[in-house]
């Protein structure tokens, strides 16, 4: 091998011979030549090395880049590493292991070889600072064979950063946002409305979830298509989210189901208050703030706003009006309204700014289908409407098997026939089923459970008869 002032020196001489000879070359013994000098090259020096440093400009924020390798590597590597370091990393649910200083570990990416090292610079203080530690440059460096740089620059990072940012949604701790009217003393006007979050737990998945085996499989499929069409929306246009209605009186799992659906895609969810939002720009800077991966809920809608009756307010405001009148109006509304007007609410699920950020669930629940304007739920807006209904024997045995690991009994028939008879709501067969008392098991639990229905039904007969009367 050379030394540097070796290759210098046959490298001057090279491009000397070149330009001296330069009016005699053919365009074919140049190219020839120049293939040559790259060769060259490569088997002097085969490597080149990249470095991702921790810290670019600003102290305080990791680099992005520097972070997606930390957990691709820690994902991928880690048995080849023989000492690794825990990091605890900010709004992540389980630590994230990385290489230890000065550790190697190698990769193949369509069967070229990478070299990854951790290392670090140690920048001594001057004495003169001697009260300042020394400042440390952590920084991963990659090592390739200099004939695969474009592949590795291009295909290789790319997907180094993508899987990183897969691992990284994948181990984040999920929120719920909820959105707060801010408190100020400038009254409604200076109020801005922001999210809040905490963190997301809810147990309820799509196998807690009681309803029709069949309706569960196709919401199941239709989430996971959505899910997995990235390419398909772009390629027809569309931007990539998904509107869904559920409807079904109280305690049949609409939230449950928001619930389940955000634990199967691993979403957040931003549990959006109509009635704290100012108004139609309120609501756009909402959405604005909403990130990528996440369900969009407004709850109960039908109760949200009127918004129906908020077109017919508008035109009122055209007419002359008293001026207390006007004033005791403003102070109302500055007290409790919201200025959100069906078309902000139809800009918000189909606007321009709805497709920032990308790959987001809008849900609508209701109690009272009936009473939403259809242009909210016409399909392409709401596209998907699912009915979450009474509880039927099928989802009564998902309930039987989740509280009490129950397949069979046989008091299941009895049940069944009752739930053909009377309408109890899933949620009422769930408060039947739970353990309430260490005296409780399943039989007295089922028992229970037979009592009600017989009740129930026996109530709505008479019920009926004092209708007829
Ligand atoms: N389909 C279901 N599957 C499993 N559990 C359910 C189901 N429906 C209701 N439950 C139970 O009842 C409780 C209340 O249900 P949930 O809040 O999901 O109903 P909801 O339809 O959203 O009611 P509301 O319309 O009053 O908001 C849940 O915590 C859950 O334990």
């Amino acid at each position: 091998m050379m030394d540097i002032t070796q290759l210098g020196s046959l490298m001057a001489g090279v491009m000397f011979i070149a330009a001296v000879f330069q009016q005699w070359l053919t365009e074919e013994l140049g190219d020839l030549l120049r293939r040559y000098f790259h060769k060259l090259v490569n088997y002097l020096f085969p490597d080149i090395h990249i470095t991702f440093h921790e810290y670019q400009g600003d102290r305080f924020e990791r680099s992005k880049a520097y972070v997606a390798i930390e957990r691709y590597l820690s994902a991928n590597s880690t048995d080849q590493a023989k000492r690794l370091k825990a990091n605890v990393i900010k709004d992540c649910k389980s630590v994230v292991l990385s290489m230890d200083d000065y550790e190697q570990v190698t990769d193949e990416f369509k069967g070229r070889h990478i070299r990854w090292t951790s290392s670090k610079n140690i920048i001594r203080q001057p004495p003169l600072f001697s009260y300042r530690s020394d400042d440390e440059k952590r920084f991963y460096k990659l090592t390739c064979n200099r004939k695969d740089r474009d592949i590795i620059t291009k295909d290789y990072l790319q997907y180094v950063f993508d899987e990183g940012e897969d691992i990284a949604i994948k181990t984040r701790q999920r929120k719920l946002y909820t959105n707060n009217k801010a408190e100020s003393d400038g009254g409604w006007r200076s109020m801005r409305t922001m999210w809040s979050h905490i963190v997301f737990e809810h147990p309820s998945t799509f196998d807690t979830l009681a309803m029709d085996p069949k309706k569960k499989e196709e919401i199941l499929n239709d989430l996971i298509t959505f899910s997995e069409s990235k390419d398909y929306y772009k390629k027809v246009g569309k931007s990539w989210k998904r509107g869904y209605l559920l409807y079904g009186p109280p305690g049949t799992g609409k939230s449950s189901m928001v619930a389940a659906m955000a634990n199967l895609l691993e979403y957040d969810i931003y549990d959006l208050e109509l009635t704290s939002v100012k108004d139609n720009t309120d609501l756009r800077k909402l959405l604005i703030e909403t990130s990528s991966k996440s369900i969009i809920v407004i709850e109960d809608i039908d109760c949200s706003l009127d918004l129906t009756g908020q077109r017919k307010k508008n035109n009122d405001k055209k007419e002359e009006k008293d001026p207390l009148a006007k004033k005791m109006e403003e102070k109302d509304k500055d007290n409790k309204g919201s200025e959100v007007t069906l078309s902000g609410l139809l800009n918000f699920i189909d606007g321009l700014w709805s497709a920032c950020g990308s790959e987001r669930l809008i849900v609508f629940t209701t109690n009272y289908v009936e009473k939403l304007d259809p242009a909210l739920i016409r399909r392409g807006r709401m596209d998907m409407h699912i009915e979450l209904s009474y509880c039927c024997f099928e989802a009564f045995q998902v309930l039987a098997k989740n509280y009490w690991n129950l397949e069979s009994h046989e008091l299941f028939a009895t049940i069944g026939r009752l739930l053909e008879e009377t309408n109890m709501t899933p949620a009422d067969v769930a408060e039947n089923l739970m353990r309430k008392s260490k005296e409780d098991n399943a039989e007295t639990c089922l028992i229970k459970l037979i009592k009600s229905l017989e009740d129930a039904k026996s109530k709505a007969s008479t019920d009926a008869k004092v209708g007829e009367d």
